[in-house]
Formats: C-alpha cells, structure tokens, sequence
C-alpha cells in the first residue's frame, strides 16, 4: 500500500476512532492522571476530527466518568466486558445495567484475551452483544484468528464467521452504532503489527459481510478497527486502509504522550 498519511477527511463520513483498553494496568488515582494528561496533549480540533476513547479497568471507571464530566472533557469512555446476564447470583461480573448508570458509552466484547483466557465462545459473546445493546452501550466486538489460522491462510472465514454468530438473530436497526475490532491474536502484545494490507484485507472482509447480511447503508456507517501492537509510529499506515477506521491500543495506550500522537495522526495531522 504506497499511502502512509492518514486521510484528513472521515472517509464516507466515519469519524476515525481511537480507543486505550488498558486491559489490567493503572489504578484509579493513576487513571486520573493519565486521562488529565490526554485531555491536556489533544487540542479541540483534534478531538473533534478524531474521537478518543479510553477503557480503563472496571475499578477506575467511576474515577474517570467524575473527571470526564467535571471537567467536560471531549473523551470518551468505556468498559472492557460486562455479563451476559442483567442481574443476579453471579460473582465477579458486573452488568450491563451498571456500566449504563456510569454513563459508559463504550463496551469491550468478544477480546481474544476473553475468548481465551475465560473460555468466552462465539455464543457467549453473543450474548453480551445482546446484553449491551440491552443497555444502550455501544460495543466493541472484536473479532480475531490466531497464528495458526492465519498460516492456514482461512483468515478471513474465520473473522466473517465471528462476525455472523456474534450478531446473529440481530435486526439492522440495533447495528447502527455498532463498533467492530479486527485484532489479530498473533499481533497482540507481540510487537509483531499487521501490515496495513493484512488490516485492509480483513476489514474490508467484514464491511462486505455486514453489507451482504444487513445492506450497504448499514455497512457503510460501521466503524471498523484495528488492533494489535499499533504505535504512533505504524498508526498512519494501518489507518490508509479505506476500511479501517481506527485503532483499538493495548500498550501504547498507556503512555499519554504516545497515545495523544495516535490520535493526532488518527485526527489528520503529524
Ligand atoms: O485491545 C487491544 C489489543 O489487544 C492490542 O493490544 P496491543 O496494542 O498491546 O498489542
């Protein structure tokens, strides 16, 4: 792909989205301080061009909502999973319901650290699509292959196939919002990036499934990201892919000064 400037116009009107999971990393007295540092490395126009989002750990989410909202800033915020279930004798979980009174905007789903970690199979994380949508949360269904499917070279399939059995049985009209996140397993916390036509590739894949099963008008609004390893410095080629809409950051995003030049360059600028 010869392009490496990140286009400076949302293409077909997405506006470019950049999210932190910072997975389990950062209490919330050190969640304060990096978001403070965000808000205080992004100016206006940025975070206007480019929507940032950051998804801190469960215990720090109270933390960054009174921030947000006090010193109304112009990021975003999510959580990193939630239950399938509304309520209930289920130990450790936390609800959909509960991430609303947060005002969360943004729900994590289907990470590969879930699906292999916690044994989260395609049914599970349909579940919990159905679960945020329930709640008025937005999720972030990442869908992934790892190293042996990719060598297989059934890639694309395998994402595709994500795709449909997370949203199935699910109307157009609940998919509006939707964020999707191609994270290739072998990519993540390796260093080992994707090269922007692998990322192209497979996000391309998945807005031409979404389109097949729910019509281009729809296909053409959905936000499609990609993660695994993404830096300031591979940022501007990952996102000149014409379907890739953003990033989802594991590691950069936890240092301000890295993530804020993602989202320069995710914003348009250098
Ligand atoms: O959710 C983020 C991804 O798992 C990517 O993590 P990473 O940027 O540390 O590779």
């Amino acid at each position: 792909m010869a392009r490496t400037k990140a286009p400076k116009a949302p293409r077909e009107g997405r506006r470019p989205l950049i999210a932190g999971n910072w997975k389990m990393h950062l209490t919330h007295l050190e969640a304060i301080g990096l978001v403070q540092k965000l808000a205080f490395s992004l100016t206006e126009p940025q975070l206007e061009a480019a929507e940032v989002v950051v998804v801190p750990p469960f215990t720090a989410l109270r933390s960054v909502q009174t921030l947000v909202a006090g010193d109304k800033l112009e990021i975003g915020y999510g959580a990193q999973d939630l239950a399938a279930a509304d309520s209930g004798a289920y130990t450790g979980d936390v609800s959909g319901a509960m991430l609303a009174a947060l005002a969360c905007r943004y729900v994590l789903v289907g990470h590969s650290e879930r699906r292999t970690l916690h044994g989260e199979d395609d049914a599970v994380v349909a579940a919990k699509v159905q679960a945020a949508l329930r709640h008025g949360l937005v999720p972030i269904l990442c869908v992934g292959e790892g190293l042996d499917v990719r060598r297989a070279g059934t890639h694309v399939p395998h994402c595709t196939d994500q795709l449909d059995l997370a949203l199935a049985g699910l109307s157009t009209e609940q998919l509006q919002e939707l964020v999707i996140a191609y994270e290739p397993v072998w990519a993540i916390g390796t260093g080992e990036v994707a090269t922007p036509d692998d990322a192209q590739e497979v996000c391309g894949a998945l807005r031409a499934r979404l389109a097949e099963r729910h019509g281009p008008e729809l296909a053409a609004g959905v936000r499609i990201l990609y993660g695994g390893s993404v830096k300031a410095g591979n940022t501007a080629g990952i996102l000149a892919g014409p379907d890739v809409d953003g990033a989802l950051v594991g590691g950069a995003s936890l240092d301000a000064d890295e993530f804020a030049q993602i989202c320069r360059t995710a914003a348009g600028g250098s």
